[in-house]
């Protein structure tokens, strides 16, 4: 198999120049430094540090109780392992939603522990927020359609964005966190269809998707769900790479060139 180790990491204008190409960018959620340095040297281009911690590491019931502690421990054990892949981080509940001053001074502490971006839960309420810590330096990913943190609110893990005023409110949302200079805009659980249109109607913004459609720029998994190891129900949008697959680099390397050649996801996985 091929070792990226020695490649380059890759920057902001990387992710620019591989959407102006149309080639995909592979995400996987990392947690800690031996995956990380095994999702590096297998092409992954983004290990998202995700708040999915809570439930796959700590075995929550939701994303909800993970502290800004947590966030920048994963993420520091993260960043010692990896090489080339970019590294985005989650802001937990609570750590981002008060004020744009308390978004950066957290937002600060996941840099400083090794994040190059971090992402955010919310619509255009958020945009304020973003555009705040951009002109602060700090890159953002958005996430819209099913926003874990929450499902309270939600009442459920369910697809979003489903009829035609949830649809419009999304569109409308995407559009106001790329003008506030989100580098991503992360859906999940959005119809395809939907998400695709999002895709297109983007200029500045990639889209990254998990249950969101093959037409986002990027896809991202859990990494735990991927390897089948998470003991709980997996969402119909995850696939066990670990069917057919000889060992876990294996497995990682067939994610990444099944959403490079636009395999993963297919329609089963979709909504
Ligand atoms: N292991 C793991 N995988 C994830 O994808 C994930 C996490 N944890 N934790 C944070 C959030 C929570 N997510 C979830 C959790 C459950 C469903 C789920 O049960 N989906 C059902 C449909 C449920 C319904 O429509 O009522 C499915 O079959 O897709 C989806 C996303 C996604 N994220
Ligand atoms: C599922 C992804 C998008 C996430 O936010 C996480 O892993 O926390
Ligand atoms: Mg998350």
């Amino acid at each position: 198999m091929a070792y990226l180790s020695d490649a380059k990491p890759l920057k902001l204008t990387d992710f620019a120049k591989m959407r102006a190409a149309g080639e995909k960018i592979a995400v996987l959620t990392s947690y800690d430094s031996s995956f990380a340095t095994l999702l590096d040297r297998c092409g992954v281009d983004i290990q998202l540090v995700g708040d999915s911690l809570g439930n796959v590491l700590q075995g929550h019931s939701s994303t909800l109780p993970v502290t800004l502690e947590h966030m920048e421990y994963h993420t520091g054990c993260v960043s010692r392992g990896v090489h080339r892949s970019f590294i985005m981080s989650d802001m937990p509940f609570g750590s981002y939603q008060e004020s744009p001053a308390q978004a950066m001074r957290n937002a600060a502490r996941l840099m400083a522990a090794g994040a190059h971006m971090v992402k955010i839960e919310g619509g255009a309420y958020m945009a304020e927020t973003i555009r705040f810590l951009v002109e602060r330096g700090v890159p953002v990913c958005a996430h819209i359609g099913l926003t874990p943190q929450s499902v309270n609110q939600l009442g459920g893990y369910r697809v979003q964005g489903a009829n035609q005023l949830q649809a419009a409110i999304m569109k409308d949302d995407a559009r106001a966190l790329q003008d506030a200079g989100a580098t991503f805009v992360l859906m999940e659980m959005v119809p395809a269809a939907l998400a695709g249109e999002i895709t297109a109607s983007l200029q500045e913004a990639g889209t990254i998707g998990i249950g969101a459609g093959v037409d986002c720029s990027g896809q991202v998994l859990v990494l735990h769900d991927m390897i089948g190891v998470y003991p709980g129900k997996r969402p119909r949008f995850t696939r066990d790479f670990m069917v057919g697959a000889s060992s876990i680099d294996d497995a990682v390397t067939r994610y990444v060139a099944a959403v490079k050649d636009k395999s993963f996801p297919a329609a089963e996985h979709s909504y």
